[in-house]
């Protein structure tokens, strides 16, 4: 026993193959070096056509560069975790520490309760002492429905958790069960004076046992008070709510935070975290530990890239490598010390012992009355809560800027992929959803950037450079739509009005070019496959590329600057977790959904249109000079346009040739059309 008490509670290992990916990005770099010689050497004169659209080529160029250089460092380093959780139970299992769960929901609607207690009874099942288990639910719609539920999650626990334990279940979440579960009947037990805070489980008292008389986990029903003259703020704002009422109810020292969505898959997970946490020699530095998002309705070639594989699988790692990954609001294991804002110092010692002793003694009715106080709308006037305590408001990602301060404040965070996912959740079933999800996200990650949170600023000699530049990737991606849009509209346009971008295919220039985008490609296609992609699915991760940078990242840039002028204020377009049957039934099928107008989907139609227009009149141009060789001249440009072409074949069947309900609307198409032709008219004069 004494020697075992000496190792660590978990191990890092450095990834393999470190070799391959330097030569491939050394080669990348000198591909790139000779494109810009090229470019600078190459400028057109004052008086030659095309020295604008040259410029801008350039910059965009210098952008990718940029983040080519960005995504590199991501991946110079990836580190990944294993724990030991035999030596933790082993050392511990007498002393293991409170854990408080927190899952947040806020539309009865578009999260439909049955998914929300499947979540919280996953929760409640981890393999942990009952009585050290907390769970709360914020419910920031105040559903009747959603409350219902819950009651209803507190009787059927008391069978479903011995059932998880005797039958070693994995996952723990009921959701067959509850599918076939009747609506509770008779008139509504929810009075508006306890709309607040209910305890509905308390695992101090001794009625709180399920069918075999072991104690069951405190249950927690919570729906803050909410009134149009104070901002709620979101998320953050339910967050917070529920770490001030879970410190007067249960206090524990551990804070796990899930979507309403994201059920536990693994009963093990609490164990792993503690195994970082509690580890002797570096635990105390720990903040957070955060565990991947999964999927669970992913379709094989994953029309709208949502399994996000290759972030989970290597970019997380990457940033755990670089200095601790970002906090990406699910499946994240807190300190609440750091989570409240407390500075790391090199002193600190985390003191289970004293957490894990109970020091609530009042009655359950006193606890409810007393943290109604904590959850009413007013509470936080005038206080720190939402600046330097707890997670931050005003900003649509609120977890990576939490994430961000508390890094900020000296705490290492960890990243934990096990093998078998600790929680799975629900990726948007059509494209809008997706847009306008990455559109949250963009708008508030460049938000970060460029405001005093930036990690450049912030961070300043406090993580490491290394890390700063990780950030960049998520925190620039609204960044990207300036390049991208240019990239993808000038050189057609200048192919249709005869100005040449690219060099000659008989040039050796352009093997520069050439080089670099197979390259570069073909190592994306490897990497995507690598983590379990497809080839189709790598494809289609491509178009969404291509449609998050047009669209999503435009607008959120967009709004991100009139938010700045003062035009807008942003909000959470909380995303939808159901769909209609034959709205799934497309998903699973992997087609494309368009259905409604959008200005997004405007827009990809216009972008669509005018490369195939240009493309259709750049080939014509080549056909009608063969003898005269334009056409080596503008092979790269078509190429380009083509896969443009190529790549948007989604879009072309739903303007034209589809006619179910899916397709794009007739409106869109009249836009569109008009758009990209005025374009074209305007490119030809
Ligand atoms: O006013 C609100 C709005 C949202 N939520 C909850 O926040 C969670 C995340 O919302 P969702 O619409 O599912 O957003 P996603 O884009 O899927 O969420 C990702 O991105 C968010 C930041 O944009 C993070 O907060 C999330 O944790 C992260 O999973 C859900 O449980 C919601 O119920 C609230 O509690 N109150
Ligand atoms: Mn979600």
């Amino acid at each position: 026993m004494a020697k075992d008490d000496n190792l660590p509670l978990f191990a890092t290992k450095i990834a393999k193959g470190r070799i391959l990916f330097q030569f491939y990005s050394l080669l990348i770099f000198v591909g790139i070096c000779f494109i810009f010689v090229y470019r600078l050497s190459h400028i057109p004169a004052k008086e030659e056509p095309g020295r604008w659209a040259w410029m801008g080529l350039f910059f965009s160029e210098l952008w990718f560069s940029f983040y080519w250089f960005v995504t590199t460092v991501v991946r110079w380093n990836p580190i990944y975790r294993n724990t030991f959780k035999d030596r933790l139970s082993h050392r511990y299992e007498k002393a293991l520490p409170g854990i408080d769960i927190f899952v947040c929901t806020a539309d009865p609607v578009i999260e439909p309760p049955v998914m929300v207690i499947n979540t919280v009874l996953s929760v409640m099942a981890y393999d942990y002492p009952p009585e050290k288990l907390n769970v709360y639910l914020s419910d920031d719609g105040g559903s009747d429905l959603t409350f219902y539920a819950m009651l209803e999650a507190s009787r059927f626990c008391k069978i479903w958790l011995p059932f998880c334990k005797k039958f070693k279940v994995e996952p723990r979440s009921p959701e067959a069960y509850f599918r076939t579960a009747v609506e509770p009947l008779g008139e509504p037990v929810m009075a508006k004076e306890w709309s607040t805070v209910k305890i509905l489980i308390d695992g101090r008292e001794s009625e709180a046992v399920d069918i075999q008389g072991q104690t069951l986990p405190t249950l927690v029903y919570l729906s803050r008070e909410k009134r149009p003259q104070y901002h709620h703020h979101f998320k953050a704002g339910a967050m917070n709510a529920l770490i001030r009422v879970s410190s007067r109810i249960s206090n524990s020292p551990i804070i796990l935070n899930v979507d309403c969505d994201m059920y536990s898959n693994n009963s093990m997970s609490v164990r792993d975290a503690l195994c970082f946490f509690m580890d002797e020699e570096k635990g105390n530095e720990v903040g957070f530990i955060q565990f991947p998002q999964g999927f669970e309705n992913l379709t094989k070639n994953d029309v709208y890239g949502g399994s996000l594989n290759v972030l989970m699988e290597l970019e997380m790692p990457g940033f755990d490598g670089n200095g601790g990954p970002c906090y990406i609001g699910t499946g994240c294991f807190h300190r609440r010390e750091t989570l409240s804002g407390q500075e790391y110092s090199k002193i600190y010692k985390a003191d289970w012992k004293r957490w894990s002793n109970r020091s609530v003694e009042d009655s359950t009715s006193v606890l409810e009355e007393t943290c109604k106080v904590l959850a009413s709308c007013s509470y936080e006037e005038n206080t720190q809560w939402g600046k330097e305590m707890g997670l931050k408001y005003d900003c649509t990602v609120e977890d990576v800027l939490t994430g961000v301060a508390i890094q900020c404040r000296g705490w290492r965070s960890i990243y934990f992929n096990p093998e078998r996912k600790g929680f799975l959740g629900v990726a948007p079933t059509t494209l809008l959803q997706s847009l306008v999800q990455h559109k949250r996200w963009s708008e508030g990650d460049f938000h970060i950037f460029a405001s005093r949170h930036c990690p450049f600023v912030l961070g300043y000699k406090k993580i490491p450079l290394k890390l700063q530049l990780t950030y960049c990737m998520n925190l620039l991606w609204a960044a990207n739509c300036l390049a991208t849009l240019y990239y993808v509209i000038v050189p057609s346009l200048c192919l249709l009005r005869g100005i040449s971008l690219f060099p000659e295919i008989t040039n050796s220039w352009v093997l520069a070019f050439v080089f670099v985008i197979i390259v570069h490609r073909a190592y994306s296609l490897g990497e995507f496959v690598w983590f379990g992609g497809t080839f189709k699915g790598w494809w289609n991760d491509q178009r969404m590329w291509l449609y998050k940078r047009t669209t999503s990242y435009f607008f959120g840039f967009l709004d991100y600057i009139l938010k700045r002028l003062g035009f807008t204020n942003s909000a959470f377009v909380i995303t939808t977790k159901v769909a209609d049957d034959d709205v799934s039934q497309r998903y699973e099928q992997e087609v494309m959904e368009f259905g409604t107008s959008s200005p997004m989907f405007t827009i990809l139609a216009t972008l669509a249109l005018l490369n195939v227009l240009c493309f259709v009149s750049g080939l014509k141009r080549v056909i009608a000079d063969v003898e005269t060789l334009v056409w080596e001249q503008f092979a790269l440009q078509i190429l380009l346009c083509g896969l443009l072409v190529f790549i948007n074949l989604p879009i072309y069947q739903g303007l034209f040739f589809r006619k179910d309900v899916a397709s794009l609307p007739t409106s869109v198409a009249y836009q569109s059309t008009m758009f990209a032709l005025l374009a074209c008219a305007i490119a030809v004069y």
